[in-house]
């Protein structure tokens, strides 16, 4: 039953999250932000310049867990999600990868058999150990708290991961990648195979080191034809879920197919994942309509209204509340946060959703 848990004598309460990742209409409603910790925020700035390189900070627990708590301290979030990247995973297969100045991630692309062969899925979660630490120390520091901030865990989709891995760096269409998946579909799938194992553990790994939730960004799946979408976002995703439930059965996951349109219904019942992320051009309502009775969604402000703040922030805000009031819901953005955004614009939207 929900709600059951918080009387029981001797167990800590339900956090809010999660009562609503399980399909519970909390309310207010629990709240957090993609991209929360970052450049935005200059106790980050001023962590990242410490570290010097991007790479280093993710990799250097002490310092990601702390990054991981900043926004948890500023503003009293309801989730952490871990410091990372997506990326992690095919640097921790050995793919080579930096975090050029000003320019984004850079890869040395995997583009033919030799290349997708020589990437070993099982080595993944032991290269990544110290995300793993991340996540324990993080977990630590907020249980020492007692606080009701829960723990998410993450990884990048197979196909938004491959994208990378393929083109080598970010790109607005990722054609050679979408080309490749036509052209080659064989060797397409051995990547996308080769990424649902390595994701797989990676996450497992993480929800053993405490992540509480678990989140697959899919940033790039608006990309693909509705054949495509079917074959390269839905199946490997579904393949994942099934994978991680096997195991953990009750850890909840968040799926988040950004752009996927219409075919969010069928991402929805396929995969079965408890948590739809919408992304900021969806229509809630419609959403609301288009998934699983007792899935929540979780969205979907524009982040550019955090930027400008007043009452375009507001509107915004409690149209998002007024569609999602009485179901299951996580208030969040429609995409990650924008670096230019003023931290007072989040403190502000912080107090109106808590006033619900
Ligand atoms: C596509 C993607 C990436 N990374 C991610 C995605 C999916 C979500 C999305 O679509 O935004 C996900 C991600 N990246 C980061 C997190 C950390 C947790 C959080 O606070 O949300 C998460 C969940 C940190 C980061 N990842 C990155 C930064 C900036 C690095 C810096 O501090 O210089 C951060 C805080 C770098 C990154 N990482 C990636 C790109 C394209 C870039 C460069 C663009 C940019 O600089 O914003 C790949």
């Amino acid at each position: 039953m929900p709600g059951m848990e918080t009387e029981m004598p001797g167990m800590a309460p339900v956090k809010p999250l999660l009562r609503a990742l399980t399909g519970e209409a909390v309310w207010p409603p629990p709240m957090w932000l993609m991209r929360q910790a970052g450049r935005y925020l200059p106790e980050y700035r001023a962590l990242r310049a410490q570290a010097g390189d991007f790479i280093t900070l993710c990799t250097t627990p002490e310092m990601a867990a702390e990054v991981t708590l900043q926004p948890v301290r500023r503003y009293g979030m309801d989730a952490a999600i871990l410091f990372s990247d997506i990326l992690m995973v095919p640097w921790a297969m050995g793919q080579p990868l930096r975090f050029a100045e000003g320019e984004g991630p850079v890869l040395q692309p995997v583009r033919d058999a030799a290349a997708i062969g020589a990437l070993d899925p099982s080595v993944c979660a032991a290269n990544a150990a110290p995300i793993m630490e991340t996540v324990r120390l993080t977990r630590e520091a907020l249980e020492a708290h007692g606080s009701r901030t829960a723990l998410i865990g993450f990884a990048g989709s197979p196909f938004t991961v491959a994208c990378y891995m393929v083109e080598g760096h970010g790109s607005r269409d990722f054609a050679a990648v979408r080309g490749m998946a036509y052209a080659d579909p064989a060797l397409f799938g051995r990547l996308i195979r080769t990424l649902v194992e390595a994701t797989t553990d990676y996450l497992l790994a993480q929800a053993a080191a405490g992540a509480e939730a678990l989140m697959l960004f899919d940033s790039w799946a608006g990309l693909l034809s509705p054949s495509q979408f079917r074959r390269w976002v839905i199946e490997p995703t579904a393949l994942l879920v099934r994978a991680i439930r096997k195991t953990r059965p009750e850890i909840p996951i968040i799926g988040f197919p950004r752009l996927a349109g219409p075919l969010l219904a069928e991402y929805a019942q396929r995969t079965g994942v408890q948590c739809l992320g919408i992304d900021t051009g969806m229509d809630l309502r419609w959403a609301a309509g288009a998934v699983q009775p007792g899935q929540a969604l979780q969205g979907n402000l524009d982040p550019l209204a955090l930027v400008a703040g007043g009452m375009a922030l507001e509107t915004e805000a409690r149209s998002i509340l007024g569609a999602m009031r009485g179901r299951p819901f996580v208030f969040n953005l429609g995409h990650g946060i924008e670096k230019v955004t003023p931290p007072e614009h989040v403190a502000a939207l912080v107090r109106l959703v808590r006033a619900g």
